[in-house]
């Protein structure tokens, strides 16, 4: 006979929520790494980046998506297909309401959204951000969070504090079904490496930036290659794409002083991630109004 603690359970999990909800840095607080790119600017996740939670009892796949919103141009109608696609595929849904803000318009969107799905997906409530206030204004937004939508269970965390956040893991693993470990032991993410480290140059070319500029914003990795006669060296080669020449030089900045920030803050993520020392070579193209031309798009890979 196996008793329940013998049990060992698999699947996958995803955020939703507002752009800004948190829901990135809660993968990176579950995951105990930094695997998805987080930012004080919405919109920052554009790629369903998983991370891997490894317990003894489970293995929790959680995969990132981009915030949901009412489209408006193509590269946000893509985003969003994206956002229904993952919904369909996990074992869970976790959606974040961050507690310093009154539950809104887009949450009620997105809420509308997934009661479409909450009878075969079961939706766990989150109350992201808890460190922000005080224990009534917790326990109120729990409240309210319930009024919008029936949930399997309800958690308030915070990531930056890691208050509940085994809490969490555990109310998520409890609805994944059984299974055994799907990715080996130390495995953090399934990203292709360019894929983060295209995201890694892209969280540094974002920092300090105003308004517009986050979501014109997209870095292809042109090549990496080991450098000829040396092990310990790759050279990445690297485009950051703007829509407009006017963003081109925000980007690069006074003398190419931004831009020299951007490269040395990113380098230094990059060698972490890869391991190795790097030679980063970056440049800044204008890809004249890439959001809303397929060709671009599909070549920027969304
Ligand atoms: N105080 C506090 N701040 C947090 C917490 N979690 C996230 N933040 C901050 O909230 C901002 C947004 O966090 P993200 O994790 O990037 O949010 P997101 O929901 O992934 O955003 P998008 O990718 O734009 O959809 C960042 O500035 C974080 O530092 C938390 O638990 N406490």
């Amino acid at each position: 006979m196996t008793s329940s603690a013998d049990v060992h359970r698999s699947g996958f999990a995803c955020f939703v929520g507002r752009p800004n909800a948190g829901k990135s840095t809660l993968t990176n607080a579950l995951v105990g790494s930094k695997v998805a790119i987080t930012s004080s600017k919405p919109q920052t996740t554009r790629h369903a980046i998983r991370g891997i939670v490894h317990r003894p009892d489970a293995q929790l796949i959680i995969v990132d998506t981009p915030g949901l919103h009412r489209p408006r141009t193509l590269l946000g109608r893509r985003l969003n297909d994206l956002v229904y696609e993952t919904w369909s595929e996990v074992d869970v849904v976790g959606f974040c309401v961050p507690a310093d803000q009154k539950i809104g318009p887009g949450d009620r969107y997105i809420a509308e959204q997934l009661a479409k799905v909450a009878r075969r997906t079961p939706v766990v409530g989150i109350v992201t951000k808890a460190d922000l206030v005080g224990k009534e204004r917790v326990a109120e937004q729990l409240l309210d969070l319930q009024q919008v939508l029936e949930f399997a269970d309800l958690v308030p965390v915070s990531a930056v504090d890691s208050f509940q956040t085994d809490e969490l893991s555990d109310v998520l693993v409890r609805q994944l079904p059984e299974g055994p470990q799907l990715y080996p032991d130390g495995e953090l993410t399934d990203e292709p490496e360019s894929t983060l480290i295209a995201e890694l140059i892209r969280e540094a070319a974002l920092e300090g930036v105003r308004d517009e500029l986050p979501h014109s914003l997209a870095v292809s990795i042109e090549e990496m290659i080991p450098r000829e006669d040396r092990d310990d060296l790759i050279d990445v080669h690297a485009v950051i794409y703007v829509e407009r020449q006017s963003q081109k030089a925000i980007v690069i900045g006074r003398g190419g002083e931004r831009l020299r920030d951007v490269g040395s803050r990113s380098r230094q993520h990059i060698q972490k991630l890869l391991g190795s020392k790097i030679y980063l070579d970056l440049h800044v193209k204008v890809a004249k109004d890439w959001q809303q031309d397929p060709r671009q798009l599909r070549r920027l890979g969304f």
